[in-house]
């Protein structure tokens, strides 16, 4: 299997030079050249089976021929064997077919965990099978961070960058990532927008010099690696509600687009997916491209759900190859106007297709509050805001008939204990794994949101990325 970039004009790379690589050269997002596909029997087949085993079935097609693939049954074993849950991503019922898929039972309670634990340890054996060290650098608001480092912290061959919005992440988001002690992590916070963060970030890949000097390698969903390793839920999911002989809907709390963009990658590989809603807060760029056909981000709003205060949704560029027929100019031609004029106009077969598939709804802070309310009073169980979001725009969309509807779950509500103490009068208990990791003394450095000063700070912190034997 070869990856492509959505912009047509960078080589066609690897599996594992497209997980190094993390942005295609000519600013581009790396894609599978075809999706492989799995049969009914093969998808009826991963019921039952450990999160590992399953995720194995989903990834293993896309590895095929790359030296990563001798890694893949280790890596997933590790990576899951830490989860705080035997089913790794359990399923509850909210009501009658309407489900939300637990994704925060991982070490820093949020869905990033499920990717990044395995990106980590797939980078980490590449660089020691080539003999190299790598800087990576990352933008979060918030949850992406956290995991990164969590996953990468004392790393020899690895120092990580993390770049978050000053003010706008959680508290406990933004100790969970400035209380690591390792020399390796670095925490940089931008005095900006979550947006700001990742145009940093792709500007850091667009400097072939300082690129090639420090090996810069990406962790964001930009890299492909994360989109994949987020496809398995949709597939274990899906089967425990009778995939598939049985279609299914999801909605996904979505800022960057890459959690639902792995949904959309499952319907690629076979599963029966019927709909896939876009559920936002008030950074509704995404559900005003749905009404209009024109894609027209503003500013970023502060909300309650501060992982999804973004705009600007990278992986949209992945969706528009693929409503494009994979026509490299087209995506070319549309990112230019984004940049030029700060919009784009899909075309009438665009759109038609986007609509098909997709619906797309957001929600205000008094419906997000509500929803958390709601959901607690109806069920007892305690949800964050991005879940609430989510339940909230799940609500929204027109009844599917007998169709199963899963509401991704994506944080742990002890991540936001104020807006979830908000809503229902309580904080919600501190799970141990949490209490135990928040340092006290917090390390980060506060930078303006300028390209030239962050680049410089990483330089003077990064160590050489030649090996020993190189250097
Ligand atoms: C808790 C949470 N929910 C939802 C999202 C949105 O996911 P995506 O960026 O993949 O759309 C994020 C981060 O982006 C997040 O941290
Ligand atoms: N919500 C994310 C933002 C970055 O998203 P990613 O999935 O592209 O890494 C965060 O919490 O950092």
């Amino acid at each position: 299997m070869k990856f492509i970039s959505t912009r047509g004009s960078a080589p066609a790379l690897s599996f594992e030079g497209a997980l190094l690589a993390a942005l295609a050269g000519d600013g581009g997002l790396f894609m599978p050249e075809v999706w492989p596909q799995l049969k009914p029997d093969e998808i009826a087949a991963l019921a039952g089976l450990d999160y590992a085993d399953a995720a194995y079935r989903v990834m293993r097609p896309y590895l095929e021929g790359d030296p990563c693939l001798a890694d893949l049954e280790d890596v997933l074993s590790e990576a899951y064997e830490g989860f705080h849950h035997p089913a790794v991503a359990p399923l509850s019922q909210i009501g009658p077919n309407s489900f939300v898929l637990e994704l925060f039972h991982g070490p820093t309670l949020a869905f990033k965990d499920l990717a990044m634990q395995v990106v980590s340890r797939f980078m980490n054996r590449a660089l020691r099978r080539r003999g190299q060290r790598a800087t990576v650098v990352g933008a979060t608001s918030g949850d992406t961070g956290a995991a990164a480092i969590e996953a990468f912290r004392g790393l020899d061959a690895i120092d990580v960058f993390i770049l978050h919005p000053e003010g706008r992440v959680s508290d406990v988001q933004r100790r969970q990532m400035t209380t690591a002690t390792e020399p390796n992590i670095h925490n940089i916070a931008v005095q900006g927008t979550f947006d700001d963060c990742q145009a940093i970030v792709k500007a850091l890949f667009g400097d072939q010099e300082l690129n090639a000097r420090l090996g810069l390698t990406g962790i964001n969903s930009i890299n492909f690696a994360r989109i994949l390793a987020q496809i398995g839920y949709y597939f274990t999911s899906a089967v425990t509600l009778g995939a598939p002989y049985r279609p299914v809907a999801f909605t996904v709390p979505t800022g960057n687009f890459g959690d639902i963009f792995a949904g959309y990658a499952a319907r690629a590989m076979g599963l029966p997916v019927q709909r896939l809603v876009i559920a936002t807060n008030l950074n509704d760029s995404l559900p005003r491209a749905f009404a209009s056909g024109t894609y027209e981000p503003h500013g970023v709003i502060a909300t309650a759900s501060p992982s999804m205060d973004i705009q600007l949704a990278s992986n949209f560029e992945r969706l528009l190859f693929e409503l494009a027929g994979r026509d490299a100019s087209r995506v070319r031609s549309l990112m230019e106007d984004l940049r030029r004029q700060g919009s784009f106009q899909l075309s009438q077969g665009e759109f038609g297709q986007l609509r098909e598939i997709f619906s797309a709804h957001s929600a205000g802070e008094d419906v997000t509050e509500m929803t958390i309310r709601g959901v607690f009073e109806e069920t007892g169980m305690v949800v964050d805001p991005h879940t609430a979001v989510g339940i909230a725009a799940s609500q929204q969309e027109a009844a599917l008939g007998t169709t199963p509807m899963v509401v991704l779950s994506t944080a742990h509500p002890a991540k936001f204990p104020d807006a979830v103490k908000r809503a229902i009068g309580i904080a919600p208990a501190q799970p141990e794994r949490l209490t135990l990791k928040l340092g006290s003394e917090e390390r980060c450095t506060v930078l303006p949101a300028d390209f030239g000063t962050v680049a410089d700070f990483i330089v003077a912190r990064a160590a050489s990325p030649l090996t020993g034997a190189e250097a």
